[in-house]
C-alpha cells in the first residue's frame, strides 16, 4: 500500500515538474533577450520564493523590498507577481499608468466560481465594473443612503455603551476586538438586509457558515492552482466540486432571502430600503442599460457582508496559518479581502490599540471632544467635521495598520515601469503598508503622530489636507483612483464616532503584559494577540 501511495506520490511529483518547467519555458520563450525583469530574490525549484515568506505577508514582503528595490518580481510556483512598495513606484501604477492597471488580478477559482463573471471586484475595468461602481456611489453607498442608516448605527453603538458599561460595572475583562466586529458586523447586515449578525440563530449565521465553507474549499483549489495549473485543470483532489457544491447552498440561501425581500417590496411602498431592496429595484429595471443579474446581487452580498464571523476568528483558521495558504488566499479571496466588515473592524481595533497604549494622544483626543460636546450629551456623527483632532488619529491609524495592506491590480498591456519591462496579466500587489512607510514620504514613518495630519505640522501634511481617495500616492489606505474603495465613507463613518464615543464615555486599563502591537496572519492586518481590556465607565449618556 505504502509503495502505491509513493509511486502516486512520484508520477505526481513528475507532472507537476513536468509542467512547472514547461511554463518556464513558456515563459522564457515570450522574453525578448533586451527584457529587463524587476530584481528578485534567490529562488527554490518548484516553490520559487514561498520559502522567503512569513505568515505575515505584507511585512515580509517589506523586509525583502528593502534588499530588492520598490518594483520586486516575485515566484510562486508557476505563478509571477510585481511587488510594489515605494511611494514613487505606487504613483507610476496607480496614477501615470493608471489605466494599464484597472484590473484586478484573479486566481484559482475561476473554472469552479459559480457567480464567474458577475463579480464587481474581480471584474475587468469595462462595462460592468462602471456599472456596479456608478450604482455604489450613486445609490448603496451614496451620502443620502448612509444618512438614512443613522439611527441603526446609534443604535447598535447604543449597545456596544450598554454591553461595555455592564463589563465596567462587573469590574470584568473584555474582548474589545469582538465587541468592535460584533457592532461593524450588526451595522453593516443591517445596512444591507436589515438583519442582525448576533442573535443567536439567525440568517446571517447560517448565510456566514456557508460562506467559511466555499472559503475552505477555494483556498485548497488555489494551492493547487498556484503549484500548478495541471492540478486544478482536472480537479484531482475533488476540491473544485465541493465549492461547486458549496457555493450552490449558498446561492440557494441567499436566493430565499431576495425572495422574502421581494414580497415585502410589493407590499410596503417607501419604507426605508436596504442595500438588497436597492439591488433587486435595479436587478427588475427593464429600462436598465446593463442587467444586474441575481447572481451578481448574490456575489455583492457574498463580498459586502458575511465573510467573517462575529468573533472575527476564523473556524480553519489553521489553513490560514500558512505563509502558502495566506498569499493564495489573499490573491483569490481579494473580494472578502476588500470587505467591509473585517477591514473596518480591524481598523478600529488598531486605531483604540494605538489609543491606549498612547495616553497622551488619548487624554489629548478627550480634551477635544469635551471642549466641543461638553459632558451632557453623547458625541454624534454630525460633530465630527469639528473634531480635527480625531480626525488626524483616524488617518495615522489608518497608515500604520492599513487593513488591506495589499491592493491587488493586473497589468492589462506590456509595458516598462521605472524601466522594468512587465508582461501583460502580470499579477501586481502594491504593498500599502510599504508605501505608508515610507522613509523618503515619512517622518519617523513606524511612530504614532496623528500630529502630522493637522494643518500646520513640520511635515507639510497640512498644507493640502490629505485626503481618503488616494490622490496623494504615499497615502492609500483605501487605494486609488477608479477602483479605490467605494466604501470608504461609511467606514471612516463608523470608525469616527465609534472612537469619539469610546473615548468620551470609558477609560480603558489592560493587564501588566501591557497591549501586544504585533499583527497576525490573515486577509487582513489583524492583531496577533486579542484586544482584551477592563473598560471603566467615566460618562455613561444612556
Ligand atoms: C477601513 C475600512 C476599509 C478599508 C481600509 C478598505 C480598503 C480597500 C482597498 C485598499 C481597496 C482596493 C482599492 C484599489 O484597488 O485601489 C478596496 C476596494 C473595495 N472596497 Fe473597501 N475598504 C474598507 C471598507 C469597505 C466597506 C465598508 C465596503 C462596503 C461595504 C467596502 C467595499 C469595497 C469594494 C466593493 C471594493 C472594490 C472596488 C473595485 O474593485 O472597484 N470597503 N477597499
Amino acid at each position: 500500500m505504502a509503495t502505491i501511495t509513493d509511486e502516486i506520490l512520484l508520477c505526481f511529483i513528475c507532472l507537476i515538474s513536468f509542467f512547472f518547467i514547461q511554463s518556464l519555458l513558456k515563459r522564457k520563450a515570450k522574453l525578448r533577450s533586451d527584457f529587463k525583469r524587476p530584481p528578485s530574490p534567490p529562488a527554490l525549484p518548484i516553490i520559487g520564493h514561498l520559502h522567503h515568506l512569513s505568515p505575515v505577508i505584507h511585512q515580509s514582503f517589506h523586509r525583502l523590498a528593502q534588499l530588492y528595490g520598490p518594483l520586486m518580481r516575485l515566484h510562486i510556483g508557476t505563478s509571477t507577481m510585481i511587488v510594489v512598495s515605494s511611494a514613487s513606484s505606487a504613483r507610476d501604477i496607480l496614477k501615470i499608468h493608471e489605466s494599464l492597471f484597472s484590473s484586478r488580478l484573479t486566481f484559482g477559482m475561476e473554472d469552479y466560481n459559480i457567480y464567474e463573471g458577475h463579480s464587481f471586484t474581480t471584474a475587468e475595468y469595462g462595462p460592468y465594473w462602471r456599472f456596479m461602481k456608478r450604482l455604489c456611489m450613486s445609490k448603496l453607498m451614496s451620502a443620502s443612503q448612509l444618512d438614512r442608516f443613522m439611527d441603526v448605527r446609534r443604535e447598535e453603538m447604543k449597545k456596544l455603551l450598554e454591553s461595555l458599561a455592564k463589563s465596567s460595572k462587573e469590574s470584568a475583562a473584555v474582548d474589545l476586538g469582538a465587541e468592535l466586529t460584533r457592532m461593524t458586523n450588526n451595522v453593516l447586515s443591517r445596512m444591507v438586509m436589515s438583519t442582525r449578525c448576533s442573535d443567536g440563530y439567525n440568517e446571517a449565521e447560517v448565510c456566514r457558515n456557508l460562506v467559511l465553507k466555499c472559503i475552505e474549499f477555494a483556498g485548497k483549489l488555489s494551492m493547487a492552482d498556484i503549484l500548478d495549473t495541471f492540478i486544478k485543470k482536472f480537479d484531482l483532489f475533488g476540491h473544485g466540486r465541493k465549492l461547486v457544491k458549496s457555493m450552490e447552498q449558498f446561492d440557494k440561501f441567499v436566493e430565499s432571502i431576495m425572495e422574502i425581500h421581494e414580497e415585502r417590496m410589493k407590499s410596503s411602498a417607501g419604507d426605508t430600503k436596504d442595500m438588497m431592496d436597492i439591488l433587486l429595484e435595479v436587478h427588475h429595471d427593464q429600462n436598465s442599460a446593463t442587467k444586474l443579474t441575481r447572481k451578481g446581487i448574490k456575489n455583492f452580498v457574498l463580498v459586502s457582508t458575511f465573510l467573517y464571523p462575529p468573533n472575527g476568528i476564523y473556524k480553519s483558521k489553521d489553513d490560514f496559518d500558512k505563509p502558502s495558504l495566506i498569499l493564495i488566499s489573499i490573491c483569490l479571496f481579494q473580494e472578502m479581502f476588500i470587505a467591509g466588515v473585517e477591514t473596518s473592524s480591524k481598523a478600529l481595533q488598531w486605531a483604540t490599540a494605538e489609543l491606549i497604549s498612547n495616553p497622551i494622544v488619548f487624554d489629548k483626543l478627550r480634551e477635544e471632544i469635551v471642549s466641543l460636546v461638553g459632558t451632557t450629551r453623547l458625541v454624534q456623527e454630525s460633530d465630527i467635521p469639528n473634531l480635527p483632532y480625531l480626525q488626524a488619529v483616524v488617518k495615522e491609524a489608518l497608515r500604520l495598520h492599513a487593513p488591506a495592506p495589499l491592493i491587488l491590480r493586473k497589468c492589462t498591456e506590456d509595458c516598462k515601469i521605472n524601466g522594468f519591462d512587465i508582461l501583460k496579466d502580470t499579477r501586481i500587489l502594491v504593498n500599502a503598508y510599504s508605501v505608508m512607510r515610507d522613509p523618503l514620504q515619512w517622518k519617523e514613518p513606524n511612530k504614532f503622530m496623528p500630529e502630522r495630519f493637522l494643518a500646520g505640522s513640520e511635515e507639510n501634511i497640512g498644507q493640502h489636507p490629505m485626503d481618503m481617495k488616494g490622490l496623494h500616492l504615499h497615502y492609500i489606505p483605501f487605494g486609488s483612483g477608479r477602483r479605490g474603495c467605494p466604501g470608504a465613507s461609511l467606514a471612516l463613518n463608523v470608525m469616527h464616532s465609534t472612537l469619539a464615543t469610546l473615548v468620551q464615555c470609558f477609560d480603558f486599563q489592560v493587564g501588566k503584559e501591557g497591549i501586544d502591537m504585533k499583527a497576525g496572519s490573515g486577509f487582513t492586518t489583524a492583531m496577533k494577540k486579542p484586544l482584551i481590556c477592563y473598560p471603566i465607565l467615566r460618562f455613561s449618556p444612556i
